[in-house]
């Protein structure tokens, strides 16, 4: 099966750069539909670059991003792909364009110049999707932060994409916020079986992922599952990033003989473990 995402050799540079100073520095990338990626990686290294690459709000400098079979370098292709391809990002309250909840959905079917009732139809599912049928008539700005950010995810799955983009979506949410935004992506992944890219800078948040990439200075250094990447605690701290507290507390505890397993990202599975030691 061909990949949904392929990124082929890219390289990106802004325009202000030097010329051997890239943001994205020979990434090669192939993500399966239905896959959940994460992407971590500290502050500048090139993680919102090469998401704004995905959906074509910026070109490779060198290289190819192809959605599908479809490279973003190819204009006549491009509004396909940014159908295909949502994004959301770090603040709802920039993506939230209309003053009741059920028409700020509504904006990108409208967009799409779809019937009426199709677009209601759309509206209804979304809202269900992200469990906030129940908000429909309210206004967007009187919702916490994670109700807000679910209503601008409903207005991206309204359009049917085939993949969603998230950069640090919950980077401006409280606890509750954030916990609802992850269940939300995780039920999107699962049930509906929609391609994930998430980054972000809350490693407890992608234990769940199908494969996570390490980003150090737009190139990736480390790849797997979480099970894979996060025994790696060594070298995920030298690149001043944390794993989940739990999984460094195993493996500390592991490391002073302890016989449990590495690969542990909850609280009742380190005490299961613990307590099956006798
Ligand atoms: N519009 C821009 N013009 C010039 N340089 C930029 C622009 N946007 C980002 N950069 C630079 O590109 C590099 C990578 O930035 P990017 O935002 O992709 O990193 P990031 O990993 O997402 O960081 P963060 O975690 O802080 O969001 C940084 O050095 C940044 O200063």
């Amino acid at each position: 099966m061909k990949p949904l995402i392929k990124l082929e050799d890219v390289y990106y540079k802004y325009s202000d750069q030097q010329e051997d100073e890239w943001v994205l520095n020979g990434v090669d990338l192939e993500v399966k539909s239905g896959e959940f990626v994460a992407i971590v990686g500290h502050n500048g290294s090139g993680k919102s670059t090469l998401a704004k690459l995905l959906n074509g709000l910026l070109i490779p400098t060198e290289g190819k991003v192809k959605i599908g079979g479809k490279a973003t370098t190819n204009q006549e292709e491009l509004w396909q792909i940014r159908q295909e391809v949502g994004m959301v990002f770090q603040n709802p309250d920039n993506q939230l364009v209309a003053n009741i909840v059920e028409e700020d959905v509504a904006f990108g079917p409208e967009n799409l110049g779809l019937p009426p009732e199709e677009i209601k139809v759309r509206v209804q599912e979304s809202l269900e999707l992200v469990n906030m049928e129940e908000f429909t008539r309210h206004a967007p700005h009187k919702l916490s932060g994670g109700q807000k950010q679910r209503v601008a995810i409903a207005g991206i799955i309204a359009m049917l994409p085939d993949c969603l983009v998230f950069d640090e979506p919950t980077a401006m949410l409280d606890p509750v916020g954030r916990k609802e935004v992850i269940e939300t992506v995780e039920y999107l992944n699962r049930e509906e079986g929609l391609t994930i890219i998430y980054i972000t800078h809350f490693m407890n948040e992608v234990v769940n992922a199908d494969r996570i990439l390490v980003f150090e200075e737009g190139e990736i250094v480390l790849s797997g599952t979480p099970a894979k990447v996060f025994s790696r605690v060594e070298e995920i701290k030298e690149l001043s990033l944390d794993v989940p507290q739990i999984t460094e507390l195993a493996y500390y505890l592991k490391d002073e003989g302890l016989d449990i397993s590495s690969d542990i990202f909850t609280v009742n599975r380190l005490v299961e473990e613990i307590c099956s030691l006798g």
